[in-house]
């Protein structure tokens, strides 16, 4: 924990035990990104918790710190027994507590929303899948859930419950889970973050996934408490990063980017779509966005590239139709077919223990 957030949380108190959160072990990481310090709480053992006062308590002791203009403050769903030493805690406790349903989870986030996430996505899953892979998908972009439409599920009669735990609907060879099915198409979903993140944990674990090699998490677009929190909660063995070649739209990956660090999760690269536009009459290619960017940034950030996925409008009319691309065999396909792949062994290489290193 950084020592400077540590001195300032020992000044706030909560009112359950009157101690002050560092020794009553409620904070369970504090850190600082630029001038933001994220600070991650875990419930109380027992009886309720005084989040909502504590917040502002934590954000006014936190931003009185020089360089410290913003305070998040996230809590978990879990509450891990009280460790000896706060300071002394792994990375992600909460995270081991959710049961894994697939050998490999693979997160796809984008800094913001628009640039084709849920599309890349739902791409990547099919991919593997007509590769053999046995794949779910879980649509955890609670506020605006796409799975239902990109796979053509729209008038799902909604999800079963059996003694096994919840069935996924299963489209184009892909397990799938989706908010979008279980409410009306368009209604807004008004839930507070501890909610989604909640609903998403219970998704992933009360599923019945069955065997699954690969699930990938479509998480909701940005860089917010909710996705953090999300990111912080699941088993996650590494994130994809979706952006287009945009400086603007780069900016908000590197922030992804830079979220997925702060929860310890390996990024398995970067995936730059709308890379080129490819004219349907004439079949010549525009950089419209510019193109390359996300390649440049993926290499002066030290993560790999995966691949770009040029803008063509098939792309769109398929996915409003449901069929994604990546069923056909179109350069497009072949397109998610590598990136999928390639962020598959990415994420089989950040799974590997580190080998022990024996001093003789
Ligand atoms: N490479 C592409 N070529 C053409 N259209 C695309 C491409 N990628 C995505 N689109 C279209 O752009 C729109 C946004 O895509 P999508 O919903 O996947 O974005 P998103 O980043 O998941 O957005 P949000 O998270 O805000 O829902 C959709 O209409 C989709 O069909």
């Amino acid at each position: 924990m950084d020592e400077r957030l540590r001195k300032a949380l020992t000044n706030v108190t909560e009112r359950q035990s009157g101690r002050n959160i560092v020794d009553a072990h409620r904070v369970d990481s504090a850190s600082v990104a630029g001038d933001t310090a994220t600070i991650v709480l875990t419930p109380p053992v027992a009886g309720n918790a005084d989040f909502e006062t504590l917040r502002p308590l934590i954000e006014t002791a936190v931003t009185a710190i020089k360089g410290i203009n913003r305070a998040r403050v996230i809590m978990t769903a879990h509450r891990e027994q009280p460790q000896k030493q706060a300071h002394a805690q792994p990375p992600r406790p909460a995270a081991k507590a959710v049961h894994k349903p697939a050998r490999r989870i693979i997160a796809v986030a984008s800094g913001k929303g628009g640039v084709g996430k849920s599309t890349v996505a739902a791409n990547l899953a099919v991919a593997l899948a007509r590769d053999g892979m046995k794949v779910g998908l879980l649509d955890a972009d609670i506020y605006g859930p796409s799975a239902p439409r990109l796979f053509g599920i729209t008038d799902a009669p909604g999800l079963r419950k059996t003694d096994a735990g919840v069935q996924p609907i299963t489209a184009h060879g892909v397990k799938l889970v989706s908010i979008g099915f279980v409410i009306k198409p368009g209604a807004p979903v008004v839930w507070r973050g501890p909610m989604v993140q909640g609903a998403i944990r219970q998704f992933m674990t009360d599923t019945d996934w069955g065997d699954l090699d690969v699930l990938i998490l479509d998480m909701p677009p940005g860089t917010g408490d909710a996705q953090l929190a999300i990111a912080q909660d699941l088993p996650v063995d590494g994130a994809v990063i979706v952006s287009t070649p945009q400086d603007l739209a780069l900016d908000d990956a590197r922030k992804a980017i830079g979220m997925f660090e702060q929860t310890h999760i390996p990024i398995l690269g970067i995936v730059e779509n709308m890379s080129s536009f490819i004219c349907p009459h004439c079949g010549g290619n525009s950089d419209i966005f510019g193109h390359g960017g996300a390649k440049d940034e993926a290499e002066r950030l030290g993560v790999a590239f995966l691949g770009e996925i040029p803008l063509h409008p098939q792309l769109r009319t398929s996915s409003d139709e449901g069929t994604p691309a990546a069923l056909g065999d179109s350069p497009v396909a072949r397109a998610f077919l590598k990136a999928a792949k390639a962020a598959l062994e990415a994420a089989e290489l950040a799974s590997k223990p580190a080998p022990e290193i024996i001093f003789g």
